[in-house]
């Protein structure tokens, strides 16, 4: 595992946007697994600088979205499909076509797992995934549980996740308690993985899954396990690990 502790959340935003920009360049036709929530907000910034400064080209590449909330359409404003149009997709040239979410709005859980898990291999497999941490450990919308979720799956979330996220909806009982995710064996393929996390808030979910035992009680900790891991994190999302 690689460390880059940033000064703030700016900061370790051109350092994520940095790393993501050295993949595209070095491969245009690369696969990304994307992340949403407030974290690569700043990440997204920078590369949609980058595309306008005429530093980037997206027309080859290919991504896969980690999650989608269950029973919001697209043009809900706090769906996945949403976010990623208005902080990225909208903003560079991405062929549409070539960019993949789970769909909240099809009913059949099932069905609509088994379908995004083929449609990320067909892929030909994920070269850098973006992800983001949850207080409690989550990547994706993988929670702590008795094991690790293989492939992507239907999530009931937890009241600590529907109380995180409720700061997007007009109130708690309007956050979806369902969602689709990406199955930690899903996340766990991926070549490359960068993590990034900002905020004291959460330095003892950063100090739990990169310092401490792997276990699905802590979702990230298998992290530990992959091969090819950079957390790019503040020093406030880092003052609690051990020294
Ligand atoms: O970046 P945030 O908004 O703190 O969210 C952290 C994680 O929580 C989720 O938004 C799901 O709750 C993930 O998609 C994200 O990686």
């Amino acid at each position: 595992m690689r460390f880059y502790v940033e000064k703030d959340y700016d900061a370790l935003s051109q350092r994520a946007a940095n790393i993501i920009a050295a993949q595209v360049i070095s491969k245009p036709d690369c696969v990304l697994g994307l992340a949403t929530g407030s974290s690569p907000v700043g990440t997204y910034k920078n590369l949609v600088a980058k595309y306008e400064n005429g530093d980037l080209d997206f027309s080859q590449v290919k991504t896969a979205n980690l999650d989608e909330y269950k029973g919001l359409p697209k043009d809900n404003d706090q769906s996945y499909y949403y976010f990623m149009h208005d902080h990225l997709f909208d903003h560079v040239n991405i062929d549409p076509a070539n960019t993949n979410i789970p769909d909240g709005t099809c009913e059949d859980s099932e069905a609509e797992c088994a379908h995004y898990e083929e449609v990320v291999a067909s892929l030909g497999g994920v070269d850098l995934q973006l992800l983001g941490i949850g207080h409690n450990g989550h990547i994706g919308f993988n929670e702590p549980g008795s094991e690790f979720p293989k492939a992507t799956h239907c999530v009931d979330l937890q009241p600590s996740t529907i109380e995180a996220n409720k700061r997007f909806f007009a109130s708690a009982d309007d956050v979806p308690k369902q969602a689709y995710s990406m199955g930690i064996g899903t996340i766990m393929r991926a070549k490359k993985i960068l993590l990034i996390v900002s905020g004291e808030d959460k330095a003892e979910a950063v100090a739990k899954s990169f310092f401490g035992p792997v276990t699905p009680e802590v979702p990230a900790s298998i992290l530990q396990f992959h091969p090819d891991v950079t957390v790019v994190a503040d020093e406030a999302a880092f003052s609690k690990v051990p020294r």
